[in-house]
């Protein structure tokens, strides 16, 4: 593939005792929206914690943009460049919309044109700029997680399952908001349990089992095939 913007080679990662990631070799090329597919608990969200940092990789190399940024703090990884969309959200309840915003733009005051933009994505952030975000509703709390990530440019966006249990309305928001993430030349990498978000979304998509990626290659090959999407997750995605 032509000079990926990410590129995980070997990586193991143990949580405890046990042997998360058994050997994870995955390309995210640069400005496509890939998605990483598999059942529940073959290691999809240690994928991208071990990706900023969040879990150490204990063999393997991970390259950003050309760099080793296996063993780099979690700081300086994000400082590179990469946001990260936690699926437990990670936004602060006490703390006002405008609050938690402030706080995620790390490298200077809010830029107010990328503001306008967010608000234009998520209406309901400038709605309730002023209120306290726990009082938000699951979808809302979702958008302004998302936002938190967005409010500075990235050239990688790592977003785990970003339509979980929201309403299809709200699932359309999102959608539209990754989209156009992707139309200003960002690259992402996203977990989506969805599959009808995964089609609609993805460029790419890598299939994961047992700690390692089993299948990369094109979404429509795999959103075509049903065959194929059922010897790689035991399932046929279209019925999910
Ligand atoms: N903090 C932890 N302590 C022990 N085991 C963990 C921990 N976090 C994750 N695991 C285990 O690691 C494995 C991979 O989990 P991971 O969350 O990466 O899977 P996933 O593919 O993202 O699944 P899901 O779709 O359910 O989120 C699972 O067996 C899980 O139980």
């Amino acid at each position: 593939m032509a000079d990926p913007i990410l590129t995980l080679s070997g990586v193991k990662t143990n949580i405890a005792q046990y042997h998360i990631l058994q050997g994870v070799d995955l390309d995210v090329p640069r400005g496509q929206v890939t998605m990483l597919l598999g059942r529940n608990g073959v290691g999809k969200t240690t994928t991208l914690r071990s990706v900023i940092g969040l879990w150490r990789a204990h063999e393997g190399t991970i390259l950003f943009d050309g760099e080793d940024i296996t063993r780099r703090p979690t700081p300086a990884i994000a400082r590179m460049g990469i946001g990260f969309v936690p699926e437990d959200m990670g936004i602060f309840s006490d703390l006002t919309v405008e609050e938690n915003m402030t706080l995620a733009a790390v490298s200077g005051p809010v830029d107010s044109a990328r503001l306008d933009w967010l608000f234009s994505v998520f209406p309901p952030l400038k709605t309730f700029w002023k209120g306290y975000a726990g009082t938000l509703s699951g979808g809302q709390k979702q958008m302004l997680c998302i936002a938190r990530a967005m409010i500075e440019e990235r050239k990688l966006y790592l977003i785990d399952e970003p339509t979980k249990g929201l309403a299809p309305a709200i699932i359309s928001t999102m959608a539209r908001a990754l989209r156009e993430l992707k139309a200003q030349g960002a690259s992402i990498l996203l977990v989506e349990q969805n599959f009808a978000v995964a089609r609609a979304l993805g460029d790419g998509a890598a299939v994961m089992d047992d700690g390692r990626i089993i299948w990369a290659g094109a979404m429509r090959e795999l959103a075509t095939d049903k065959d194929l999407q059922e010897r790689l997750m035991g399932l046929s995605l279209e019925a999910s």
